[in-house]
């Protein structure tokens, strides 16, 4: 089975490109999702969470308030860490549960888009990476927009991770997403035919 690592930085338009994926056939693992399975009222995760940045991060009914956690974490990177210090082997466990089984079912190949992969010491565990890269003009611009945050905000968000011109430095493959999404989908296209070449 071959696993495709799916990258880039907030907003560069990793969803955009997974779901064409998706669309195309193929079998997405989402870390956006399993980071919210792992906080799910009763897991582990969300329990540590709560001793280490107190109750103030569950709304009334014990669910996780991310707006209220992201306004710690996002900007300050101690708080981060340590909340990817919680968070990440969570996800890590569930992440390789979810691949032995797409592998036991006998799939070919599963995408893993994973907006940290780099960040979070996965890019050892995929046999291709493909980043999606954008300007960085146009990386803030669609993040303010999508996520209505002015800035300041923005800027925090995209700083809380590593450079996406040190991921493209990285990548196998690198997919121009500053152009319409016409031409990204093309660009996926030609990645398929090499993939099936390959295969
Ligand atoms: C802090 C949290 C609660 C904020 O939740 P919120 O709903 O506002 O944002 P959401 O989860 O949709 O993330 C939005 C984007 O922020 C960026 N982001 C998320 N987590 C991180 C992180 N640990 N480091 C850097 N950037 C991150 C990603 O580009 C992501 O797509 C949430 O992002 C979280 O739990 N993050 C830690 C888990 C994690 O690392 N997730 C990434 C998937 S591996
Ligand atoms: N080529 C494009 N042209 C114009 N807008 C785009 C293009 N690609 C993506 N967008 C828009 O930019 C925003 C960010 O894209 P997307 O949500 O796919 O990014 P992402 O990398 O998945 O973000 P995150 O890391 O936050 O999950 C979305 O609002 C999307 O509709």
């Amino acid at each position: 089975m071959i696993i495709i690592g799916l990258t880039g930085g907030i907003a560069s338009g990793k969803s955009t490109v997974s779901n064409y994926l998706r669309e195309k056939g193929l079998t997405i693992i989402d870390a956006d999702i399993v980071a919210r399975e792992v906080v799910e009222p009763g897991q582990p995760a969300l329990a540590e969470i709560v001793t280490t940045f107190g109750p103030a991060v569950l709304h009334a009914d014990n669910t996780l308030n991310r707006q209220a956690l992201g306004a710690i974490v996002f900007g300050h990177q101690t708080d981060l860490d340590k909340l990817n210090a919680i968070i990440q082997p969570f996800i890590h466990q569930r992440i390789e549960k979810l691949e032995a089984q797409y592998r036991a079912a006998g799939a070919k190949v599963i995408v893993l888009d994973a907006p940290v992969l780099i960040e979070a010491g996965y890019r050892d565990n995929v046999d291709l990476l493909v980043v999606v890269n954008v300007t960085s003009e146009l990386q803030l611009q669609r993040l303010m927009q999508r996520d209505a945050l002015d800035s300041a905000a923005a800027k925090q968000r995209i700083q809380s991770q590593l450079a996406l011109a040190e991921k493209v430095k990285l990548a196998d493959v690198v997919i121009d997403n500053s152009q319409s999404i016409a031409a990204t989908k093309r660009q996926i296209d030609e990645l398929l035919t090499r993939l099936d070449t390959l295969a």
